[in-house]
This record gives C-alpha cells, structure tokens and sequence, in this order.
C-alpha cells in the first residue's frame, strides 16, 4: 500500500491518517474536505502530505480511498470517485450505517468494475472533527467490513491487513446485518441518551436542581447525548427500518416494566435488574466484545506511584509480553484496579502465579 486518500478529515478520517502515518509508516496521504482548516493543521503536523478540496486526478494513484464524511454524503462520493481511481483501488468508507450506502450504489455496482468495500470502525467520540483526531483510536476496537458477494478476497484480504495494521480487529458482516446490530448496540442507546437529556430538561424546574444534581448516573448513560446532531441526524435518516424495530421492542419493554410498577410487581421488577445486572457484568469494560477472546487479568493494587511500573517490570523479566495496561476506574471495583491485557493464555496464566506468588489479589482470570 502506498498512497491513501481520505475524503473527510474529521475524527475518524484525520485518525486514520495519524494511525496510517505514525503505524504503518504510510507516508504519501492526500486527504479532501470541505473545510480547509483541518486539511491545513495535518498538513503542517506532516501528517497527510497533500490535499485538495474537490475530487480530481489527485487520487487517481491512490491504492485504498477511506470516505470518513457524514453517511449521507458517502455514495455520491463514490460516484465522484470512479472517473479518477486506477481499477485496483479499494474504495472504502467509515460510515455507521450500510444497507443505505450500498443501496444507492447497487445500479453502478452491478455494472462497473470496482472494489468496494464497507467498513464501520466500532470505536469513536462524542467529540468531532480533526482536532479530536487520534491515532490509537482504533486501538483494540473490532472493525466491521460489509463486503460484496463478488468482492475478490484479495482485496478482502488487503482491508483486513490495514485493519490490523492500526490496532483494530477486523469482523466480517452483511451490511443488513450490522444494521440491525448497531441499531441496537449503538443507534437506538444514543436515541435513548438524547431522549434522557431532553426529558430532564422539559422536567426541570425554573430552580434547575434536576441539572445541579444530576449524578454519575445519569452522566454515564448520557454521555453520548453529546455527540454531532450532524452525525446522528445522518444515522436515522439513513437505518430507518432498524431503528425502528429497535425503538419498538424497547417501547415493549417500558411498557411492560411500566405495568409492573403501577401494579407492584414485586419479582418482575426484581427479575428485571437482576437479568439486566448479570448481562451487564459479563460485558469487561476494556475488552473489545464477544467476537475474540481476550486474555486479561484484573490485579487490586495501592494506590501508590510507581505501581504500575513495578508489575510491568516483573512481567517484562519473565519474558511476558502486555498487550494493554490501565488502571479503570468503574463501579464494578470502587477503589480503581490494574488491567492487564495479554496476547494470549499462556502469558496470562504465568501471571496470574507470578502476581499471587508476590501477594496481590487477582480478581479476574
Ligand atoms: N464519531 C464517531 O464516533 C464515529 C463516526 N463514524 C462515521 O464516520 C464518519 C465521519 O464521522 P466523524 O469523523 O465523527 O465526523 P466529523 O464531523 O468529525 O468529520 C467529518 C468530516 O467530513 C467533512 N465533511 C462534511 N461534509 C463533507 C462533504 N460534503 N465533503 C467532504 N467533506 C465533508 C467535515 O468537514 C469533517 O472534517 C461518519 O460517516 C460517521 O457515521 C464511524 C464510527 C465512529
Ligand atoms: O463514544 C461512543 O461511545 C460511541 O458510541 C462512538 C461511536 C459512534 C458512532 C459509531 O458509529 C461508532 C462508535
């Protein structure tokens, strides 16, 4: 691979010029936005070494194209595209949703020769734009790709090793598919995030004490109410269909919920926590989800400098190698504790003996 175009300079693309740049040594980077701020700031931070503001000859030697602008702009830049690309370039996008994409495309798809290849990194921000870029953002983050039936593996293949390249951990799904599943996990939670914000603000009195003690709680589980309303606007005008199977059953549920409160039902409202809870507590709060395996281990350590330094020594002196390190702060461990993340089994188990050799309680295996 050497040169990348990227259409859209925001959070995702101008992080994955900073990963293609600062991990796989990609040094010929031409990037296009509308805005040319951004363009400017990751020219002179040597991080993308051209760009343009429309779409032309500039990436007519482009190996792969990431589209990283809002979804609804993602199909007509494809269609923009495909004068210029030389017939082996992937064109790739970044976009939440995917059926909608691939839709608009399917007439030019089935008669033009080129290789498209969806693709949704599971990773983000509330916060937007290049500013907020990062180039360990897809560290650790699975990384959807919805490829075509008559997609050829080789460039399958090609994406997959860029994927990994950066960090991220590539999973194979139908573009239906990952909208039904995003629509659940992602799409229909940021609705409900918006939904809480909007609820307190019309509850909240002229006294704002909804506002004033609005806790950890209810900063938790609206975080993402912060998010663009440009992105999210995107998002539910384009996966219409599964959102809105995802909003019904939710509806379902409170309804169903709102009946056992109005009528004190007792073990219902039990049951209904207690399956949330232990659902819940099998999601690791660092581990990517359930598609791979992690090897992690979770050590109760003192708060006290140095720590952290002390267990990777010991680690690094038997030859382990540590994936992922961090101290996380969570309600599930109130005094904050070690993760530690390892690449396989082996270093996993050789550490946890090491670590209660020396004392410390390991919570996790
Ligand atoms: N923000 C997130 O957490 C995630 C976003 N995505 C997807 O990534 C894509 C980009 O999102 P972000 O980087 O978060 O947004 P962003 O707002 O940070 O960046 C979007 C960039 O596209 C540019 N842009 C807007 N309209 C354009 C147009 N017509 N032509 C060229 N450039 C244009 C903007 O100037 C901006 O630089 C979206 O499709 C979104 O659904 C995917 C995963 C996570
Ligand atoms: O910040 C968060 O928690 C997110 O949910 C980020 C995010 C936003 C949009 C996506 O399509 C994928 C990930």
């Amino acid at each position: 691979m050497n040169k990348v175009g990227i259409i859209g300079l925001g959070l995702i693309g101008g992080s994955l010029a900073k990963a293609l740049k600062q991990k796989c040594n990609i040094n010929d980077i031409i990037a296009m936005d509308v805005e040319s701020n951004a363009l400017e700031k990751a020219l002179n931070e040597g991080i993308i070494n051209d760009f343009t503001t429309s779409i032309d000859e500039h990436f007519s030697d482009c190996d792969i194209i990431f589209i990283c602008t809002p979804v609804k702009q993602i199909s007509s830049y494809v269609k923009k595209l495909l004068p210029f690309i030389k017939d082996d370039c992937i064109l790739t996008d970044v976009g939440s949703t995917k059926s909608a994409i691939l839709n608009e495309l399917n007439v030019i798809l089935d008669s033009t020769n080129f290789h498209f290849i969806g693709g949704h990194p599971m990773t983000g921000s509330e916060k937007a734009g290049y500013s907020a870029s990062r180039g360990h953002l897809f560290e650790n983050a699975y990384y959807i790709l919805t490829p075509q039936p008559s997609t050829p593996k080789e460039k399958i293949d090609q994406l997959k090793s860029i994927v990994v390249s950066i960090g991220a951990i590539p999973v194979i799904l139908s573009p239906q598919y990952h909208d039904l599943v995003t629509a659940s996990i992602s799409h229909v939670p940021h609705v409900l995030a918006a939904a809480l914000v909007n609820m307190v603000k019309a509850l909240d009195s002229t006294d704002k004490y909804m506002h004033k003690l609005a806790a950890g709680g209810f900063k938790d589980i609206t975080r993402i109410a912060s998010s663009s309303p440009e992105m999210w606007h995107n998002i539910c005008m384009t996966n219409q269909k599964e959102i809105l199977y995802v909003i019904d059953y939710l509806i379902e549920i409170l309804t169903r919920f709102s009946s056992a409160v109005r009528n004190k039902e007792d073990d219902y409202i039990w049951n209904f926590f207690n399956s949330a809870k232990q659902y819940r507590d099998t999601f690791s709060s660092r581990s990517p989800g359930p598609f791979m395996k992690t090897y992690e281990i979770i050590v109760d350590v003192v708060d006290e400098p140095g720590i952290i330094a002390s267990i990777a020594t010991l680690l690094s002196k038997h030859g382990i190698n540590i994936k992922n390190i961090g101290i996380i702060n969570s309600r599930e461990y109130e005094n904050g504790v070690l993760q530690i993340v390892f690449d396989d089994e082996k270093s996993q188990e050789k550490s946890v003996k090491l670590l209660e050799e020396m004392n410390y309680v390991i919570y996790k295996k």
